[in-house]
């Protein structure tokens, strides 16, 4: 096995169903064309498509119950070093429901069972342990019950200790308290990023601002993604707007984690902004073309990457 330069965490994974419907009729019977089940979660995502890339990845979380044991199958079977905390409740199963005439997925994302302080005590002690020898942590996705919103925060700091460098993909006050920390890089969609600063954000210029006030904070790389509108990447001396390809679009699901993933698989090589930009996009692109929580891959990505259309924007240096 690779010896793993990355480390992902996902403190709560995910069986992810996908169901897929002609038509959602909500409030009536609905019969599915399709079923597909597929391992999830933030962390877990970006550990399968790097993977897939050829980087050397471990990924770790809780797991517990007949559908933890189900997930750690999954990694198994994908060849994927995991090292997940053993807990009492059971991983959870994400709902997610595409409805193919509109080409839209409703997502239903359980909250997951409670972990006690026990179980994130030993979880803080695999994980110091894990950071040995990686060069980055990703840290993804929403937080158990039981566990405090300040968790981001603590392992990003544990990882600076370590010389880690973390990048974050969160929500609400898992974002909010992460940054506390400072991460490497952070990959909010525009959501996320209006809930973070209680505003809307309207134009390409007030994401750049925003994902400014972020850098000044001393997060390094600032990935706006908005869904088919494309994604916006930042640094202290650059700015890139990116438009995706068309694609017909079988599920978005994963396209945010592929985004990450492909992140950090730019920075092990050594990639600029611009390639960062580019690459990013095109490995969410390709996943939104997937059904269910289907990655691209690193050749799908190579292939289709001179297809997105990137523009600079001019910024000041920070
Ligand atoms: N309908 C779509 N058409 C083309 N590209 C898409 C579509 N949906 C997502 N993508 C690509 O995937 C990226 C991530 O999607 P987004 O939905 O913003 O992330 P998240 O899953 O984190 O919310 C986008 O920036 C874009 O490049
Ligand atoms: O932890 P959360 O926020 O509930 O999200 C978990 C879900 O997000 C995913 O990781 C997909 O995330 P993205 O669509 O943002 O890439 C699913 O696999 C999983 O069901």
């Amino acid at each position: 096995m690779t010896k793993s330069e990355v480390l992902t965490v996902t403190l709560n994974p995910s069986i992810d169903k996908t169901i897929v419907l002609p038509e959602l009729r909500v409030g009536s019977l609905n019969r599915t064309s399709e079923v597909r089940l597929d391992p999830g979660g933030k962390g877990i995502n970006v550990a399968r498509l790097l993977h897939e890339f050829g980087v050397g990845v471990t990924a770790a979380g809780w797991s517990g119950g007949a559908e933890g044991e189900a997930l750690m199958g999954y990694l198994k079977r994908d060849g994927i070093a995991a090292s997940f905390t053993p807990v009492q409740g059971r991983t959870r199963t994400n709902l997610k429901i595409v409805d193919s005439s509109k080409e839209l997925t409703t997502e239903i994302n359980e909250a997951g069972a409670v972990v006690t302080e026990a179980e994130l005590a030993a979880f803080i002690r695999d994980f110091t342990l894990l950071l040995e020898d990686v060069s980055y942590l990703i840290l993804g996705g929403s937080i158990p019950p039981g566990v405090p919103d300040t968790i981001y925060a603590r392992l990003a700091g544990i990882a600076r200790e370590h010389g880690v460098k973390t990048v974050l993909d969160a929500d609400g006050e898992a974002l909010r308290e992460g940054l506390q920390a400072v991460p490497f890089a952070v990959k909010p969609n525009i959501h996320e990023l209006e809930r973070l600063l209680g505003r809307t954000l309207a134009s390409d210029e007030e994401i750049v601002e925003a994902a400014r006030e972020l850098l000044g904070q001393g997060v390094s790389i600032v990935i706006v993604s908005m869904g088919e509108a494309g994604s916006i990447a930042v640094s202290g001396e650059e700015a890139y707007r990116v438009n995706p390809f068309e694609i017909t679009v079988k599920s978005t699901v994963g396209a945010g984690d592929s985004m990450v993933a492909c992140l950090v698989h730019c920075l092990l090589q050594g990639k600029g902004l611009r390639d960062i930009a580019a690459w990013t996009a095109a490995a969410g692109t390709l996943t939104a073309s997937k059904e269910g929580t289907q990655l691209c891959t690193l050749a799908e990505v190579q292939e289709h990457v001179h297809r997105v259309e990137v523009h600079s924007i001019g910024v000041h240096p920070l």
